[in-house]
């Protein structure tokens, strides 16, 4: 008890404010010893300037916070089928300056495709080809200073293929690396094909927390993302000024149908009222738009001093519908905004434009 008090008074000196309660939850913090300690309640804003203090990473490097990483004589990273033994990370990936992830491994392939052409690379980008390949789990490609990556579909999903591939950064040595989720969404109340970039990630019951269990505890993480990125972010989108983009807040949800409230899945145990409820409460909270990955690519981002940001587009109006009924054009087109935006990001950052 003595041990588990000094602990705690510790924690609420990283975080004012921090309530103490009797549930079993443990909660981590960027930049902070690996504070896990039980019987805690937190509260779920912590302020942000002390939380970026917190993850400030004055040397660039990828963070990654596993001690038992050094005792490995060789890190295989298994589902991208690269290791430290067999691949020269560092002169595969030690150039690393902007990581793009999304679901789909053709529109990430699309995606690096665009990137060669607006980065003005050699050659046409058609024959680029997948790094992963002698996996089909995830997809890799790799245009100048961007890897593009897919990351299937859901938190465990992309929670695996974001260990390797921190991992990955790590042992390549990169520096200043900056990773966007650019993605696809289900909005509510605003116009499909509006862009929605994500200030926090929120879970199911409107927390800006991701619950993960370790063993057999339930470890809260943050889900901030980087605020000064998101604004910079919005700015690019005005000067493009070709679609309406937003700051707001993202539900991540463990589901497409029961779990985003939609009425249409083979099961159901909601009426559409109750659907409506909660889905005007969610507004009411601030919530923008819903998805299945930011609030874990947001924790783990944070943990491992990682400068993240979550581009979504919104395929329909949850509060119109719950089906995806626009055309294959429609679509394709709603799914190039985000890539437009951060092509027109990449590009700044490397003064290749105004
Ligand atoms: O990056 P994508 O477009 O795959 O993200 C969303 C969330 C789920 O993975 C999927 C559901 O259709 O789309
Ligand atoms: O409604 C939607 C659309 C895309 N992705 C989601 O997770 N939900």
């Amino acid at each position: 008890m003595v041990a588990q008090e000094s602990a705690l008074q510790s924690l609420q000196r990283w975080v004012p404010g921090l309530n103490l309660g009797q549930d079993t939850i443990c909660m981590e913090f960027a930049g902070s010893p690996s504070v896990c300690v039980g019987f805690l309640r937190v509260l779920p804003f912590p302020p942000t300037s002390q939380k970026h203090a917190l993850s400030t990473n004055s040397n660039g490097f990828v963070h990654v916070k596993n001690p038992h990483l050094d005792l490995l004589p060789e890190d295989i990273l298994y589902h991208f089928d690269l290791g430290t033994k067999t691949h020269d990370l560092p002169s595969m990936f030690g150039d690393v300056k902007f990581v793009c992830v999304g679901g789909s491994p053709n529109r990430m392939r699309e995606f690096a495709r665009f990137m060669h052409k607006e980065l003005g690379l050699e050659g046409d980008g058609n024959n680029i080809t997948d790094i992963c390949a002698g996996t089909d789990r995830y997809s890799m490609y790799k245009s100048g200073p961007v890897l593009s990556i897919s990351h299937g579909m859901g938190i465990p999903s992309i929670s695996i293929m974001l260990h390797e591939l921190i991992k990955l950064l790590h042992h390549a040595k990169s520096r200043d690396v900056t990773i966007i989720r650019i993605g696809t969404s289900g909005g509510i109340g605003i116009r499909p094909g509006t862009v929605v970039i994500t200030d926090i990630a929120v879970d199911a019951f409107f927390r800006p927390q991701f619950e993960q269990v370790i063993l057999d505890k339930v470890v809260v993480r943050n889900t901030e993302l980087h605020q000064e990125l998101a604004e910079n972010l919005l700015r690019c989108s005005n000067e493009i000024n070709d679609f309406p983009t937003i700051i707001g807040h993202t539900m991540c949800t463990y589901d497409f149908y029961e779990g985003q409230g939609r009425l249409d899945g083979a099961l159901c145990s909601f009426s559409k009222e109750e659907k409506f409820e909660y889905l005007q409460k969610a507004y009411g909270a601030g919530v923008r738009n819903i998805e299945m990955e930011s609030s874990v690519f947001a924790a783990m981002c944070h943990l491992c001093g990682l400068k993240a940001a979550v581009v979504c587009v919104t395929l329909l109006d949850r509060l119109q519908g719950d089906q995806i009924t626009e055309s294959h054009a429609v679509l394709a087109e709603y799914q190039k905004r985000p890539q437009k935006l951060i092509a027109k990001f990449i590009r700044k950052q490397l003064s290749l434009c105004t």
